[in-house]
């Protein structure tokens, strides 16, 4: 060794003694000593110096305007590192045993970093290779992201508001950066696709289809908010757990819950008065009664109600016209759906008020309309005979004499009903995976249609209630076949495909809210959705749907978006709803032609561009 070398170590060896005597002495005093910041809120967050995520105190979040940016359970040290390495050990796991899901959960990882590394390149990427990115982003694994939330959180997104928050959110919603927010995804978590009540971690789900909402409606990815509202969770597993982000509470419910839901509502319409709010997957108890208490009032809409009800109407048009008839034709359809909550009420409330539109529009084609249908829930079909029946699904109960005829009863099982039924169309928004069995594909066999059509719309991909591959196989290959999650198509044989198409209101919501945004429409009209579901089902060619594709490929989400939202927009013009936005003012609105209208929207859309940065100092 050189005398400089041995200088050198002797020197750093001297210098390590030097620093650990000083950080001897200095411990206890420096351990309490506070640190200056020049920083608030979302900046300390994104600092790695600074940020201590969910350990920061409530007096903490208070003081440093953090309130509402982070989760309402304040960790301590041991449990966020408890956290980390639970999820840490669950990859090890995964790799081990669930090689699908360790993949999309990676790809997850990967994009949500890029994500909060350079927003721009994300979207640019998920734009681009949307087709390859909604099933990370979106559903399936959205779904799986939020069971894993607990661990996989590491730098928020959104903002939380909670039970605990109560009298304060009028405040926290100025914790929030951007001076001008367009599209808010809220959600209590009650419900998650088909999950369950995943209490606050179904955040996951606000996050995913606001990324849809940037990428498809060209929503400027500043001007969204993806937000929890937690007001506890009934999922015990999630209560037992200490490591769980949430409250750890059961669930408000009753006046207390309102008075939560409509604090928040307040707030956040007083703080950006021209923002559009979507609810989420609330549970069905809550989402009509929400939907109907704020629908006059706020611009706002339930997907999972109004969307999903689009979508579908959208769908069983186009299984009319794949069987070579008229749409006209669509009141003499045989349905039976599955499932009585508010995705299925949604989709009956709305596919009857079109039949009976067909019909006549009068109460006598109401009432006739009513008939078409046959719905099962959890206890089998509902008659007028079901006790404690819901309000929501009562107009659906069949009468105990007509069914009687039909060789049916109250409680009759799904396989009995389709039996007997041999509906057209065969619909499942019941969140059980499987539950078109082989029993009830074989039954639907028998149905009087030339082209049965089975809309498996459960989320995620282990809720939905048959793959494609079975019902192809077992019903025959001319059906008609529509799933909530993405599946692959079916080969055949003899060179023909099986067309798996993807029935999600991912069609429908990004332009209903691009639709509202630019209309300047201060509620979310039953016109206006009606005018998003009827473009979604003119979209597809005579041709395509002859060949069972009855949705377009989400390769044009941006295309078909644009003409919703041109849609949305022209029925509010109508309706008289619409008060125009920004300079666009409602006058301008009124003199635009179909094609100048198209191209107003195209243009009013987000582009993943990087902007020419300009320092300037304050
Ligand atoms: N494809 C799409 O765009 C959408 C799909 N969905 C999916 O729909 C599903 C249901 O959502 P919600 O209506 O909000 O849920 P929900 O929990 O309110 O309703 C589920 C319904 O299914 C019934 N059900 C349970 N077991 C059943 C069985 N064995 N047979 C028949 N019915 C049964 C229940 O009684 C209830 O009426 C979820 O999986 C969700 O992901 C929801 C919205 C949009
Ligand atoms: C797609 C959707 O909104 C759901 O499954 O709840
Ligand atoms: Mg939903």
């Amino acid at each position: 060794m050189s005398n400089f070398s041995r200088q050198i170590r002797f020197t750093s060896s001297m210098i390590r003694g030097l620093q650990y005597r000083i950080s001897r002495s200095f411990t206890t005093i420096e351990g309490h000593r506070p640190t200056i910041i020049h920083k608030q809120g979302l900046d300390i967050l994104h600092d790695p110096w600074f940020n201590k995520g969910t350990a920061f105190s409530m007096t903490e979040r208070d003081r440093l305007e953090l309130r509402g940016l982070l989760p309402p359970n304040v960790m301590s040290n041991e449990q966020q590192i408890e956290r980390f390495m639970a999820d840490l050990k669950r990859l090890e796991l995964n790799a081990r045993d669930g090689p699908s899901d360790t993949n999309s959960l990676a790809k997850w990882r990967i994009l949500n970093r890029l994500h909060d590394r350079n927003e721009t390149m994300y979207y640019k990427v998920l734009i681009a290779k949307i087709e390859e990115y909604a099933p990370v982003v979106y559903t399936p694994t959205v779904g799986l992201v939020c069971q894993k939330y607990s661990g996989l959180f590491r730098r928020p997104r959104g903002m939380y508001f909670s039970a605990a928050d109560r009298g304060e959110m009028m405040s926290m919603v100025y914790n929030w950066p951007a001076d001008q927010v367009d599209m808010i995804v809220v959600t209590d978590g009650s419900r998650i696709l088909g999950l369950g009540d995943l209490g606050i971690q179904g955040i996951g789900i606000s996050i995913g289809k606001l990324d849809l909402y940037v990428a498809a409606a060209g929503i400027n990815p500043q001007r969204v908010l993806p937000i929890m509202i937690d007001v506890g969770t009934n999922n015990e597993a999630l209560l037992k757990d200490p490591l769980y982000l949430g409250l750890q509470q059961h669930r408000l419910d009753g006046e207390e819950y309102i008075a939560v839901i409509d604090e928040f509502m307040e707030a956040v319409f007083t703080r950006w008065p021209h923002v559009i709010v979507q609810f989420e997957d609330f549970q069905s108890k809550w989402a009509f009664k929400l939907l109907q208490r704020y629908r006059n009032s706020y611009r706002m809409f339930n997907d999972d109600v109004q969307g999903t009800a689009g979508v579908a109407i959208a769908g069983l048009l186009g299984a009319v016209r794949a069987q070579g008839k008229p749409m006209i034709d669509f009141p003499k359809q045989k349905i039976v759906v599955a499932g009585a909550g508010s995705a299925g009420i949604g989709v009956l409330n709305a596919a009857r008020k079109t039949m009976a539109r067909m019909l006549g529009n009068n109460e006598l084609a109401f009432e006739s309309a009513g008939s078409q249908f046959w719905v099962v829930d959890a206890n089998g079909l509902i008659t007028e005979e079901r006790e404690n029946i819901d309000d929501d699904a009562k107009p659906f109960a069949r009468k105990t004499k007509e069914i009687g005829r039909q060789g049916l009863r109250e409680g009759a099982s799904l396989v009995e009903v389709v039996r007997e039924v041999k509906p057209d169309v065969l619909l499942g928004l019941s969140a059980v995976g499987g539950l078109f069995s082989k029993e009830v594909l074989e039954a639907l066999r028998g149905s009087t249609s030339t082209r049965p059509a089975i809309f498996a719309m459960s989320n995620p991909t282990t809720s939905a209630e048959c793959t494609p591959e079975e019902a192809f196989s077992i019903v025959g290959d001319n059906i008609i076949f529509a799933s909530g999650s993405p599946f692959s198509d079916v080969k055949l044989g003899n060179g023909h495909i099986g067309h798996c198409n993807q029935g999600n209101n991912m069609y429908l919501f990004p332009g209903i809210g691009l639709g509202t945004l630019l209309s300047g429409s201060r509620v979310v009209s039953d016109g206006m959705l009606q005018a998003a579901a009827e473009c979604l089902a003119a979209y597809m060619t005579e041709e395509e749907v002859l060949k069972g594709i009855i949705y377009p490929s989400i390769s044009s989400i941006r295309d078909i978006t644009k003409q919703v939202a041109a849609a949305v927009i022209t029925e509010a013009i109508e309706e008289d709803l619409a008060e125009g936005y920004r300079e666009m003012d409602v006058r301008e609105l009124r003199k635009l032609n179909k094609d100048e209208l198209l191209c107003y929207v195209e243009n009013s859309m987000w582009n993943p561009d990087y902007p020419t940065l300009i320092y300037k100092k304050d």
